[in-house]
């Protein structure tokens, strides 16, 4: 493995992955392995998780290529240095950023949506010119063998690397030095992720998870709140980082919202849930006992069957939920519903500052003023009011958790910005010399008064503002000169 390493950085150091042209090959290459293989893919995804063709390709791949048409639309912009503002000082200077790749990345990908949540990050890394080693998740052991077939039939193979295997492997891999490592999976393993990296002081970005709420307010149309929940909470049957983990509401609407959940399943996978093609099953054993323990001693107001030979968990809903009980300790990341009573937004800004910061805030009103002060009262990674899931699919916005629930973040640009280097630049000419007097020694009260005068001043008008410091600069230039002669007379 160390030896992966070395050869992936010795090829970035060559400077291969740093041109514009080329980045913009891989991308292509990536986009054309995408669209060529797209069946092998989404059987993968299939094989991994039971989800049909359709939703692999609406919930994954789509969001994947959306993201390279990003970065081949934009990429020449991103790469290119941009001038900053100047001050007096440094007027007549060049002065700009230039992005610049960090060197080999790590992005160690979870199993819940194998191919997005290691291809996107990777999209963003070789955009910003960097080597890259891929570690697939080995529960979705399908996605991880697809991927390490396909990416080297497509992507320069002395940049770009897949590395298959389980903790061992990964354990193995995080002993190496990276330039930046990207991890999503769950908390416990970010600590460790962030632990191996501080040895060489490798940047982090952890996609963790975390208990997502969702605040009903009674000033809604409940029909549309509990379709678009029980959308986004059964979509991969619950295992969504950013499932809404629980909702919080006044009891007096808990029925209602039991009752419309109740139909809306019904009106999307059927009266036999087991047979709908959009309806997932659990990754494995584990999992499947893991969230079908969290049901013990719970009032069930629907759903809680299980079948353990095929790891299905009828989606379900838990009403009157004791926040103390397990349900309301750990991420549930199932098809599992706490209602948790609250008497008002008060109590449940409350609830929500009491525990760890979420990955993800919901809050359904018709009132945009109670949304805001709640988006104002609470912090979480990201917040979609009056849906679920959907700020995921903007690519504007940066991707994240705060505090527990991560820290970084990707998408798009904030991808670029991710495993890039902000490198400032300042770009001085050897000449003009006369107007460096007033930095060097010896110092005097009249340098500090210039030098007041030239930091503290802001001249952003223009031309003229621009003469005139120069003129001012020149003049000072002069002051400073006959001061030195006149000191040096006294002497
Ligand atoms: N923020 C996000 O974008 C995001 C996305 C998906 C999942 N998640 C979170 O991830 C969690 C579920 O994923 P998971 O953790 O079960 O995924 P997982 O089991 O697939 O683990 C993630 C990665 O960590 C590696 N790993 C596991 N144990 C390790 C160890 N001891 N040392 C080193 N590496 C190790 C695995 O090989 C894998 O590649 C949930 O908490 C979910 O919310 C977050
Ligand atoms: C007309 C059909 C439009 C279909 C668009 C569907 C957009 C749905 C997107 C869902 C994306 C879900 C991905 C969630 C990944 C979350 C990662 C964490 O686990």
């Amino acid at each position: 493995m160390e030896n992966q390493v070395q050869q992936l950085r010795q090829t970035f150091r060559s400077g291969r992955s740093r041109p514009l042209r080329f980045r913009l090959q891989q991308l292509e290459a990536l986009r054309r392995m995408v669209q060529e293989r797209e069946k092998d893919i989404l059987s993968a995804i299939a094989a991994d998780l039971c989800k049909s063709e359709f939703n692999a390709y609406s919930q994954e791949v789509i969001t994947v290529l959306g993201e390279i048409d990003l970065m081949l639309g934009n990429l020449h912009e991103w790469v290119t240095a941009k001038p900053v503002k100047k001050n007096l000082l440094t007027m007549m200077d060049e002065a700009y950023i230039q992005p610049e790749p960090l060197g080999v990345i790590l992005i160690i990908g979870a199993w819940n949506y194998p191919f997005v949540l290691t291809m996107q990050p990777l999209v963003g890394a070789i955009a910003a010119g960097n080597a890259v080693i891929i570690k697939p998740s080995e529960l979705s052991e399908n996605t991880a063998k697809i991927l390490a077939k396909l990416l080297p039939q497509y992507l320069d193979q002395d940049l770009y690397a897949v590395v298959n295997g389980g903790v061992e492997e990964t354990t193995e891999l995080l002993k190496q030095r990276f330039d930046h490592i990207l991890y999503t999976g769950n908390t416990a393993v970010g600590k460790i992720v962030m632990e191996a990296a501080a040895k060489y002081l490798t940047p982090v970005t952890l996609e963790l998870g975390g208990k997502s709420p969702c605040y009903i307010d009674k000033d809604c149309d409940l029909d549309v709140v509990c379709r678009r929940i029980t959308w986004g909470k059964y979509m991969n049957c619950g295992q969504t980082c950013i499932a809404p983990d629980y909702i919080l509401c006044e009891a007096s609407l808990q029925s209602q919202i039991v009752q419309k959940i109740k139909e809306t399943v019904k009106e999307f996978y059927g009266e036999n849930i087991k047979e709908s093609p959009d309806y997932e099953r659990i990754i494995n054993l584990r999992h499947f006992k893991r969230i079908q323990s969290l049901l013990e001693g719970q009032k069930i107001a629907f759903g809680g069957e299980t079948d353990e030979a095929t790891r299905y968990i009828a989606p379900t809903v838990l009403t009157d939920v004791d926040p103390e009980t397990r349900v309301m300790q750990e991420e549930i990341f199932g098809p599992v519903l706490p209602i948790v009573p609250v008497k008002n937004a008060d109590e449940a800004i409350n609830f929500i500052n009491k525990r760890e910061k979420p990955l993800a805030l919901y809050i359904f009103s018709h009132n945009n003023k109670l949304i805001k002060r709640m988006i104002d009262e609470t912090s979480s990674g990201g917040v979609t009011g009056n849906d679920v899931i959907m700020h995921f699919t903007l690519n504007s916005l940066p991707f994240g958790g705060v505090g527990s629930s991560g820290m970084g973040a990707y998408h798009g640009k904030h991808s670029f910005d991710t495993f890039s280097h902000q490198r400032p630049c300042l770009l001085k000419s050897l000449k003009r010399e006369g107007a460096n007097k007033l930095r060097y020694p010896p110092n005097s009260q009249s340098k500090v008064d210039w030098a007041k005068f030239f930091v503290l001043k802001q001249f952003n008008k223009g031309k003229l503002g621009l003469l005139l410091l120069t003129f001012l600069g020149v003049v000072a230039a002069v002051i400073i000169k006959i001061d030195q002669n006149f000191n040096e007379k006294v002497c």
